[in-house]
């Protein structure tokens, strides 16, 4: 059994994002700007998007945050969006989810320009991403594919079956390995909550994704011997003798099915950290389309 490393990989990544970018400067070119939109006081969610303002820092990228409350009304908010598009200065633009419930996900996604579009969430993104041109990919099925890559795993003919269809997850990860690239060409079956043979596709499955956000669902007897499991879940399950006073908990029980596996990914440690990484990666693609205007 092998650990896949999203630390170690993100922190790969993101150090040759930082030469690119040195180099980008001595060339007096423009730097990445992500422009990153936090709406609420969320606590995973302010967590996330400070990771995400973290990594630009380390790369050298410029970032901006923009911290509205949650009353801030549907109209504000995509007028600041707007407000971004139209900032020359500006590359990306992430809108951390989820929103609070009286702003339209759908409408928000929209205005983001396609062009900074670096959560790879709006329909030309994913339109592109489905026949397979060049775009902005989803950042966490984006990094599950660089962590595949990373370890040079061969996925060509093997049976893959992702749990959950939600478009900044399962769906795109199905996608992208269904399609014909390296990694990918997998045979993909998709599942979700309507789903009635689940453990018994999962037993015949080469590839597991697991991306449905119950904590420790996957386990050893849903598992065969060799299998490679990607745990994308990340819940907070609360904890008296963390420091915290919650454990992350992944979608995969990581004690009865890791010794099971080919390679299995961690929680934390695995997906988490390549999804920046895969944001940084995208964020620096806005910008390159840019100088090369
Ligand atoms: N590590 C990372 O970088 C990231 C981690 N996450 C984590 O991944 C998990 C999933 O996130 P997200 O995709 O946004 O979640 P959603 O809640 O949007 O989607 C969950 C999906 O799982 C399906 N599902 C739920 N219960 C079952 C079940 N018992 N059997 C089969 N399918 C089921 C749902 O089916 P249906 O469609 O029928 O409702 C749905 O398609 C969460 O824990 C989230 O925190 C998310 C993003 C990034
Ligand atoms: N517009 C938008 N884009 C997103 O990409 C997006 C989003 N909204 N909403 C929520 C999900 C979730 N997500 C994660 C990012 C990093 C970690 C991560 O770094 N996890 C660490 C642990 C972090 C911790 O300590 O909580 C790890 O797994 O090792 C996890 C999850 C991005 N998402």
């Amino acid at each position: 059994m092998q650990i896949l490393d999203g630390n170690l990989v993100s922190k790969a990544t993101k150090e040759a994002l930082t030469l690119k970018v040195a180099q980008l400067k001595t060339q007096g070119k423009k730097v990445p700007h992500l422009a990153a939109v936090l709406v609420g006081n969320n606590g995973a969610s302010e967590t996330y998007v400070g990771a995400k303002v973290k990594a630009c820092e380390e790369i050298g990228y410029k970032s901006t945050l923009l911290r509205y409350d949650d009353d801030i009304s549907e109209f504000k908010l995509l007028e600041a969006i707007e407000g971004l598009n139209n900032d020359p200065d500006v590359d990306g633009i992430l809108v951390q989810l989820p929103l609070p419930k009286h702003i339209s996900d759908e409408k928000v996604i929209n205005t983001i320009a396609a062009s900074k579009d670096v959560d790879g969430f709006h329909p030309i993104s994913v339109g592109k991403m489905v026949q397979g041109l060049s775009t902005f990919i989803p950042a966490t099925p984006y990094g599950i594919m660089l962590l595949l890559k990373h370890y040079n795993i061969d996925t060509a003919g093997k049976q893959a079956v992702v749990i959950g269809r939600s478009n900044i997850v399962g769906r795109p990860m199905s996608i992208l390995l269904s399609a014909n690239t390296n990694p990918g060409n997998c045979t993909v079956t998709i599942c979700h909550s309507h789903t009635k043979n689940l453990k018994e596709l999962c037993l015949s499955a080469d590839i597991i994704v697991a991306a449905l956000g119950r904590p420790e669902f996957v386990k050893a007897d849903m598992v065969k011997d060799g299998a490679i499991v990607i745990d994308v879940g990340i819940s907070r399950v609360a904890d008296a003798t963390k420091k915290k006073g919650f454990a992350l908990k992944g979608d995969v029980n990581f004690a009865e099915v890791s010794p099971k596996c080919s390679f299995i990914t961690p929680v934390p440690g695995g997906v988490g950290p390549m999804t920046i990484a895969a944001l940084m990666q995208n964020t620096y693609k806005a910008c390159e389309d840019k100088n090369f205007e």
